[in-house]
């Protein structure tokens, strides 16, 4: 007999769960489908298990640089990849199941196991089930690419998943593409002792960013020893012996790099290809993402998507961000739109990069007239004191209205102190309410004030 429910929500990744908490407790009776990991990408492979792994690194790091701090190490530093992978695994598992048990334990919501597949604009088959709702809620994530590169069927490769249970240190690790996910384990597993280059086809690393961004975190990876092979052509996986290696044509340097285990980290695939969507007439884009308006409404009635399936953000709290938006506006009749959002991210190298709003790009593109205010982290204290004292940070203000338009910090502490910005910006207050605030002394955050205070016209 076919299972009629008020919701079916496929995915329980970021905005899933939380999405059945609303509906159940609203009185909706919900349906929610998970094939694999209940948390999705971000407790499972992607932020919980990366940032569990960064720390273990920053302590490697910190360790080795204990004779900056006066403090005396006898034995060299060495890292144990099984008691980093267990720490790591205890902190995930105790997410994954919490997110289960809650759902598990939830009035009025099922959870069924296996591949949702659309039969219907208002059916979805699982396994052997067909489940039925009105309102369907598509949260199904986001994979690795494998783009079809030469070599990339005759040589084992690792991605952003498959690398989080190498329980070994690859001695030589080559990393292809310098993003989000390439730096963050490229810099891992340096502090971790292996060799590592990254290869990366455009001219700089964090090519969407702003070119002062890359080259300072350039400057911050090669200061630890990372390779760089920058604007590399025909890229081609190869075996060599016992290794790996990458060919390829750069403007400088040599045509091959040979290392023991290679990382692709080239970008992410939506999971909507088994989807069926055509079986409802969901449309998608050109590269799989589902098609959403400002409400995350697909192209058919009574169907929305969330999360990074919609291509509209590619973080846990743009996906939270999607949950709140559907919930607010069908429970409570509120008008939450997408393009309110302001973009805000950060990168997880160390130290890391923090952005909010527009890039100086951006703002050079916009053509309008603006102020720019940029302090090097040297000139805050706080980072003087911890040794960390490693990048910068700038700040993009509107001339006329004197609205913050966008900032940045490369440095310590930067993904916390970016926050006053973003709420500022969030308030619609100008620039002066945040210059006029009083901030503690010593933190990252004392400096934002004095930056504003001292800016010049963008030339
Ligand atoms: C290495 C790495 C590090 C990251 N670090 C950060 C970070 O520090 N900060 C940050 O904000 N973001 C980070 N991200 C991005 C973040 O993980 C994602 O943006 C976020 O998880 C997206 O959430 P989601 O809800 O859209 O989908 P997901 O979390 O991917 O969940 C989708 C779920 O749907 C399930 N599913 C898919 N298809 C079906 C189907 N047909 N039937 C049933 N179930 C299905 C999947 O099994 C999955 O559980 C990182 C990503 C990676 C890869
Ligand atoms: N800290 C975080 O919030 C965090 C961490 C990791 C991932 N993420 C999310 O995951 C997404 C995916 O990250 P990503 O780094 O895999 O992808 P990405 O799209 O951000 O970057 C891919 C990089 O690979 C390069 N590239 C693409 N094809 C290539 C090829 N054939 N050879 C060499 N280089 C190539 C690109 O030029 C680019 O620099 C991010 O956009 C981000 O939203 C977020």
């Amino acid at each position: 007999m076919k299972q009629s429910f008020d919701a079916i929500i496929v995915g329980a990744g970021q905005a899933g769960p939380s999405l059945a908490g609303r509906l159940t407790q609203a009185g909706w009776t919900v349906a929610i489908v998970e094939r694999k990991l209940f948390g999705g990408t971000c407790v499972n492979n992607g932020c919980t298990p990366t940032k569990a792994m960064v720390a273990s690194a920053h302590a490697a790091h910190i360790a080795r640089r204990g004779s900056d701090f006066g403090v005396i190490r006898r034995e060299p530093v060495s890292v144990d990849m099984k008691q980093v992978l267990a720490r790591k695994d205890a902190i995930v598992m105790k997410s994954r199941t919490g997110i289960e048990s809650w759902l598990r334990g939830m009035e009025r919501c099922t959870v069924f196991t296996g591949t949702a597949r659309f039969v219907s604009p208002n059916e979805i088959r699982v396994g052997d089930e067909v489940i039925h709702a009105k309102n369907i809620f598509l949260n199904v994530g986001a994979r690795p690419a494998v783009p079809d590169m030469p070599g990339v069927h005759e040589v084992p490769f690792l991605t952003s998943t498959t690398v989080l249970d190498l329980d070994e240190l690859p001695q030589h690790l080559i990393v292809v593409g310098g993003s989000y996910v390439g730096l963050e384990f490229a810099q891992m597993y340096r502090r971790f002792g292996a060799e590592v280059t990254v290869v990366e086809r455009k001219a700089r690393i964090i090519p969407n960013e702003d070119h002062d961004l890359s080259s300072g975190v350039q400057e911050i990876l090669q200061s630890e020893g990372i390779q760089l092979r920058l604007d590399a052509n025909c890229i081609r996986l190869e075996n060599d012996g016992e290794g790996v290696a990458i060919g390829l044509d750069c403007l400088e340097g040599h045509p091959r790099v040979v290392g023991s285990r290679i990382l692709l980290a080239v970008g992410r695939r939506p999971n909507t290809d088994d989807l069926g969507l055509a079986a409802a007439g969901v449309r998608t884009d050109e590269r799989g993402y589902i098609t959403a308006d400002d409400q995350l409404q697909t192209s058919v009635a009574g169907i929305w998507a969330l999360g990074d399936c919609n291509g509209r953000g590619a973080f846990t709290h743009t996906s939270y961000n999607d949950f709140e938006i559907v919930a607010d506006n069908l429970l409570d009749k509120a008008l939450r739109r997408v393009s309110d959002r302001i973009p805000v991210s950060a990168l997880y190298i160390d130290p890391p990069l923090a952005q909010v709003g527009l890039t100086e790009i951006q703002v050079r593109e916009s053509g309008r007239a603006a102020l720019i205010g940029t302090r090097p982290m040297t000139k805050v204290g706080r980072a003087v004191e911890k040794g960390e004292s490693q990048g910068f940070m700038k700040i993009l203000v509107d001339a006329e209205s004197k609205k913050i338009l966008g900032a940045a910090i490369l440095g310590t502490g930067g993904d916390e102190a970016i926050h006053c910005i973003l709420s500022t910006m969030y308030a619609g207050a100008p620039y002066t309410t945040l210059s006029h605030a009083v901030h503690i002394h010593p933190t990252v955050s004392e400096l934002i004030p004095t930056m504003l205070q001292s800016m010049t016209p963008l030339r």
